[in-house]
């Protein structure tokens, strides 16, 4: 397998021409932040979560989002459905299995969105990802905690697993397929400071794959101009900040306004760690 080529200006260039409407069903902690998000990186967002519409918006839809961070049992059953119109109707579809690993239910819930439809990328963070591949993990909450130091290996089996792109969140971001794992160098500490970066993540790479063709160029170039985004917030690019909460809206100001900045080449933040047989 090549290397894929990944340019982020073209990328996000392509995502404010082609507007994707993305359909988020997602939880009611962070759900704004993921609107704007969708709205920022130029993607329409609609949050349709009732069952007796989703299939409908998601056939009109061009990406679909779902984040089990606060999933009820109606919920439940909607994203079921969701995922099941995304599938039917071609729609790249982008799983988040928000505390997977904290409780059974969440355990359960997660096999369903993986098992029972057919994600075309899975997003979440290193503890969540090891909880699906059954390998060790510390989920307190929906927070990863714990030492993840075979996470590239990790992600690879779950990318095959699933049949999935895979993208593992934490310090140092990993997108894997069923035969190579890439790391991505970008981002800031300051991000994991902030709830509902994970969910913006997982809605950055729904809103590119819903423009783009190719789910894994999407994956990395989405996370590559996510993170380029916090670092550019942190730099103080777009606005001074005090602490955690100013420093959020300096950030949704950096995707908003990343279009404007000079992202580096893929090439520059983006190595292979991981090269198997599939
Ligand atoms: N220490 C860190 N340094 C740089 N980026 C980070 C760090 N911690 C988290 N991030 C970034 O913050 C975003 C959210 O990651 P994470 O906190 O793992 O997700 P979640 O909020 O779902 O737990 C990702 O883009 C990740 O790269
Ligand atoms: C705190 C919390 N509880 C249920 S969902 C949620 C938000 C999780 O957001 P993220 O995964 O981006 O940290
Ligand atoms: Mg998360």
């Amino acid at each position: 397998m090549s290397d894929p080529t990944v340019d982020p200006d073209e990328a996000l260039s392509t995502v404010r021409r082609e507007q994707p409407l993305v359909n988020s069903l997602t939880n009611a902690v962070t759900v704004n932040d993921v609107a704007n998000a969708t709205l920022y990186w130029g993607g329409l967002p609609v949050m349709s979560d009732d069952e007796r519409e989703v299939a409908d918006m998601v056939a009109g839809a061009q990406a679909c989002l779902l984040n089990m961070g606060t999933v009820s049992e109606a919920g439940e059953a909607a994203m079921v459905a969701a995922g099941e119109a995304a599938n039917e109707n071609g729609v790249p579809l982008v799983v988040d299995p928000v505390g997977v690993g904290a409780t059974p239910t969440r355990d359960r819930v997660a096999e369903r969105l993986v098992s029972e439809v057919r994600p075309d990328v899975i997003n979440g963070n290193y503890g969540e990802i090891s909880a699906i591949a059954g390998a060790d993990s510390e989920v307190r909450g929906v927070e990863s905690v714990g030492e993840y130091a075979d996470i590239a290996e990790t992600a690879v089996a779950v990318a095959r697993q699933a049949d999935a792109v895979v993208v593992a969140s934490g310090e140092t971001d990993v997108v894997a397929t069923d035969e190579a794992a890439f790391e991505v160098r970008a981002g800031h500490p300051m991000m994991a400071e902030v709830v509902g970066t994970g969910c913006m993540q997982g809605v950055t790479v729904a809103t590119f794959a819903g423009a783009m063709d190719d789910a894994l160029t999407a994956a990395l170039a989405g996370t590559l101009a996510f993170g380029v985004a916090g670092e550019a917030a942190a730099d103080g690019q777009f606005g001074e900040y005090a602490g955690p909460a100013s420093y959020k809206i300096a950030f949704l100001d950096a995707i908003a306004g990343l279009g404007g900045v000079d992202l580096p080449d893929g090439d520059e933040r983006i190595e292979r760690v991981v090269e198997t047989e599939a």
